[in-house]
């Protein structure tokens, strides 16, 4: 089985696939020279599955894959990962950090060591490209555009570069969290601690449309662990808002909040059930409010079904 991921060689993506897959040979994993392209060969069935990042804990939602998970054709997310990032400058032997000029890294990485950059290469010009290795791979050629790249340790060796400075994230404690996608498939059994996202897409604009949306949720006592807001690409003004909750699609409060959504919502895109992984950065934990377990949903439903017989609730 061979699995996708953003290339080339060296990416915090490749580390991502090999720590989600630690069995998998190294000749089934492949790389692709963008977000995209991953997607692509998973839904044309190249591969079976495929690892891209979602979020940084600094900058946010990446794009490229946001925009595929809310537009494309529907892949199903079947796990995660979290990584730290930590980003070290590299350069071809003999170009000294007073020689940098130009610097490669991925826009994501820029924005995690902009501060960095400013104080300690002010006058250098940074061109983003398609991943981090991909900046170290063009560092190293012969003739390269680039005097540095911005990428991981293991980038930097992987194309024989030169480190000139380690660290040089503004924060050392920024995380990157990574999904895997398969195509539409039967889902993960339920752990007991999974996570489900979807897309939501308002059938209209009126006041207290979000709290509604948000409402399936809190009456039933799931808790949600992000909603971002993203433009549904159909005009200034319009957005879709993408969801992780607690919980698997088959526990029933997470599957009659998606009812509830669904009842509500002009379009709701379901991207997946899946094993959480600790992000280690979690609020405080809290008790399920009253009448929000497992537990509590099927023994309402037994009432239901024994009043609607006719029988003593
Ligand atoms: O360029 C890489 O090495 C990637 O794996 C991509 C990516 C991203 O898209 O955010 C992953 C982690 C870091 O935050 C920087 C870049």
């Amino acid at each position: 089985m061979r699995y996708a991921y953003l290339g080339p060689e060296g990416t915090f993506t490749e580390a991502a696939l090999r720590a989600l897959m630690p069995q998998a040979p190294e000749a089934d994993l492949v790389a692709y020279p963008g977000v995209d392209a991953v997607f692509s060969a998973i839904r044309r069935g190249e591969v079976a599955g495929g690892v891209v990042p979602l979020e940084n804990s600094l900058e946010g939602g990446v794009s490229a894959t946001m925009a595929e998970l809310i537009n494309g054709d529907p892949l199903l997310i079947a796990a995660e990962t979290a990584l730290p990032v930590r980003f070290t400058l590299f350069a071809r032997d003999g170009v000294a950090l007073a020689d940098v000029k130009r610097v490669a890294t991925h826009p994501h990485a820029y924005a995690q060591c902009r501060g960095w950059l400013a104080r300690n290469l002010p006058d250098a010009e940074v061109f983003t490209v398609s991943s981090t290795a991909a900046a170290a791979q063009a560092v190293a050629e012969p003739g390269a555009p680039y005097d540095a790249a911005v990428c991981a340790r293991v980038a930097g060796e992987r194309y024989r570069l030169n480190a000139l400075a380690e660290g040089i994230g503004d924060r050392s404690d920024t995380a990157t969290r990574f999904i895997q996608l398969v195509r539409p498939q039967p889902l993960p059994e339920p752990t007991g601690a999974d996570r489900t996202s979807l897309v939501a897409f308002l059938a209209d604009d009126h006041p207290g449309a979000l709290i509604e949306l948000l409402q399936q949720f809190a009456v039933r006592g799931v808790n949600l662990t992000r909603l971002e807001s993203r433009p549904t690409g159909d005009g200034l003004g319009r957005y879709c808002f993408c969801l992780d909750a607690d919980g698997h699609v088959a526990d029933p409060a997470v599957g009659e909040a998606l009812m509830g959504l669904r009842r509500i919502c002009k379009e709701v895109r379901f991207l997946g059930s899946y094993p959480r992984v600790g992000l280690g950065t979690e609020l405080s934990p809290f008790l399920p409010p009253r009448g929000t377990t497992s537990a509590d949903f099927y023994e309402a439903e037994r009432w239901l079904a024994r009043v609607r017989a006719g029988e003593p609730g």
